[in-house]
């Protein structure tokens, strides 16, 4: 196990049956609350970002990591938030999680053509969401250069529905 991912797992904490029976919450408070492991997972993800225009955040726990490896890498922070939150013209893509379903969206004038971009996240469980932003940034006219994450939950298969992308995740459990 590398230093980082020992750091990391360190610092998430199991929480069982939340939000719903028989889901196991990676809870990555704890981790955020210590500044040698978030700041060592902020450089790491921004290393990821060598070339990208811009990186896409997801709604909530995404844009605790997207918008700081934004801000590290130079590029600019695009965020994909639940439907209904955002103020302009909007992009939607519907999925289903874990634990329920929502809708995304994200401004239709988010990105130049081209744009190259990296979208980042905190767990990749199902896979739903990660593919759901990836239709979107498409849709809108960028790149997907790839995808990261801090945690992979390997059982759940996420990887299976992200096979035409880059995916790095920090740690897989
Ligand atoms: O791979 P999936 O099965 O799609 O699950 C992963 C997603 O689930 C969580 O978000 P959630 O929708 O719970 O929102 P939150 O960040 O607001 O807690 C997590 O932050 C990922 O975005
Ligand atoms: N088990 C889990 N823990 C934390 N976030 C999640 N998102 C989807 N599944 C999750």
């Amino acid at each position: 196990m590398t230093e980082l991912s020992k750091l990391i797992l360190d610092r998430i904490r199991d929480v069982p049956d939340y939000p719903k029976p028989g889901v196991l919450f990676k809870d990555i408070t704890p981790l955020l609350a210590d500044h040698e492991a978030f700041s060592a997972v902020v450089e790491e993800l921004a290393r990821l970002c060598q070339g990208c225009d811009k990186v896409v955040g997801i709604e909530a726990r995404g844009f605790i990591l997207a918008a700081p490896v934004a801000f590290r890498a130079g590029a600019g922070f695009v965020p994909v938030r639940k439907k209904g939150k955002l103020p302009a013209e909007t992009f939607e893509a519907s999925y289903d999680l874990e634990y329920g379903s929502a809708v995304i969206e994200v401004h239709r004038d988010a990105f130049a053509p081209g744009d190259r971009v990296l979208i980042v996240d905190d767990v990749l469980a199902t896979g739903g969401t990660a593919r759901a932003t990836i239709e979107l940034v498409r849709g809108a006219g960028a790149e997907v250069v790839g995808a990261a994450v801090l945690m992979e939950l390997a059982f759940l298969r996420g990887r299976e529905k992200l096979d035409d992308v880059d995916l790095r995740s920090l740690v897989i459990v």
